[in-house]
């Protein structure tokens, strides 16, 4: 008898309190978005830390930009952000006052710090945002239509051209969200970066990450390509040449060209042509092109594989692209006609896959 025939019905298996509780805490993932979106909404980090790092609840009552804030309706929201770990409960006074500072993970919800995540907060839970997740069904019949297609009556890229608020923010959140990841690029692959004398960081948003790289390594040329309405809003680049274009149609010769966060967005057919571009962009015996992308581990149980995972879904549903396995990318370079390759993991959700033409 296989192993297949010696498992009882589905039906019959039992189930306990805890596979329930599970379900229901799926069932209200999006309460944890949107908790933490209002915490964002009204500066809680931001009043903490203007604190001196330590609140109680009737000092936070009375700091919030909100007229008549129920202390009811506060504690319990507090509550649930101390259950997610994202601020830390500590008693005061013989245990009558409760008094909240930051976790660690809570700096993140600081409006002004370098790595602040809160314009991805604000982006990704906005509510345009979110009416792709209900058209996964219609998204799954539709060939090359998006979920976001689907419910927007627009492609990702187009809405954000023709919504220059949610632009900004995509391009904020896009940098706020990726410096930890420049900072390990920048350190963990010196030598990738060292030799170099020119570098197109492609659809490189607002300019941030090849910002980091010239601070890094001045020696390097430096130049930012992405879409015109972004390069027009991307922060003052002393000593970096910034070229609007479309990857699609042509990209800017150098030593090398970096590709940070873009194949991610794109179907295969879709990376190959612009992987094609790349390859004619660079000399054939010194260049490369430099991925900064997940490689994804379908089977592991490492601790960021759920964060992969969850990528990989936001891809399918708001770009069409999805996070590839290193079998992925060995198919995709060798379709693009690249000579050789190599994947290093970073101290990232991120790997950095280095391409030779
Ligand atoms: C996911 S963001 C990555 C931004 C940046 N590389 C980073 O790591 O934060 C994708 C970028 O690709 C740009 N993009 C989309 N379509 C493009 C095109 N056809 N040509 C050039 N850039 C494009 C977007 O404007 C956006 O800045």
């Amino acid at each position: 008898m296989g192993s297949l025939d010696a498992k009882p019905a589905a039906e019959t298996q039992e189930v306990s309190i805890k596979d329930q509780a599970q379900l229901w805490n799926i069932i209200y993932g999006f309460a944890d978005s949107l908790v933490l979106r209002c915490a964002v909404e009204i500066g809680i980090a931001d009043i903490i830390k203007n604190n001196d790092g330590a609140i109680t609840l009737a000092q936070l009552a009375s700091k919030l930009p909100v007229p008549n804030v129920s202390s009811d309706y506060l504690y319990r929201m507090v509550r649930y952000l101390v259950h997610l770990n994202i601020l830390e409960q500590e008693t005061c006074n013989g245990g009558v006052e409760k008094v909240y500072s930051l976790k660690p993970v809570g700096t993140l919800l600081l409006r002004d710090a370098e790595r602040s995540m809160v314009p991805m907060i604000l982006g990704m839970t906005q509510k345009d945002f979110m009416v792709s997740w209900h058209f996964m069904k219609e998204g799954l019949g539709s060939g090359s239509t998006t979920a976001f297609e689907k419910g927007m009556g627009i492609d990702i890229w187009k809405y954000l051209e023709g919504n220059p608020d949610q632009s900004q923010l995509f391009n904020e959140g896009m940098a706020g969200e990726t410096r930890l990841l420049t900072k390990s690029l920048i350190e963990d692959c010196r030598d990738t970066f060292q030799g170099l004398d020119s570098l197109v960081d492609i659809g490189g948003g607002n300019g941030t990450t090849i910002k980091a790289i010239h601070e890094a390594f001045p020696h390097i040329k430096c130049t930012l390509y992405d879409l015109p309405h972004v390069v027009a809003n991307s922060h003052d680049l002393p000593n970096i040449e910034k070229v609007p274009g479309d990857m699609f149609k042509s990209v800017p010769s150098a030593q090398a060209i970096l590709l940070k966060l873009i194949l991610h967005d794109w179907t295969d057919d879709e990376c190959v042509n612009i992987l094609k571009k790349c390859r004619e962009a660079i000399p054939k015996e010194t260049g490369k092109v430099i991925i900064v992308d997940v490689a994804l581990e379908e089977e592991s149980n490492h601790e960021l594989t759920k964060t992969r995972l969850i990528l990989d879904i936001d891809m399918l549903v708001n770009t069409g692209g999805r996070e590839r396995t290193a079998d992925d990318w060995e198919n995709l370079l060798k379709r693009a006609g690249f000579r050789s390759h190599r994947i290093r993991p970073i101290r990232a959700i991120q790997s950095v896959i280095e391409a030779f033409p």
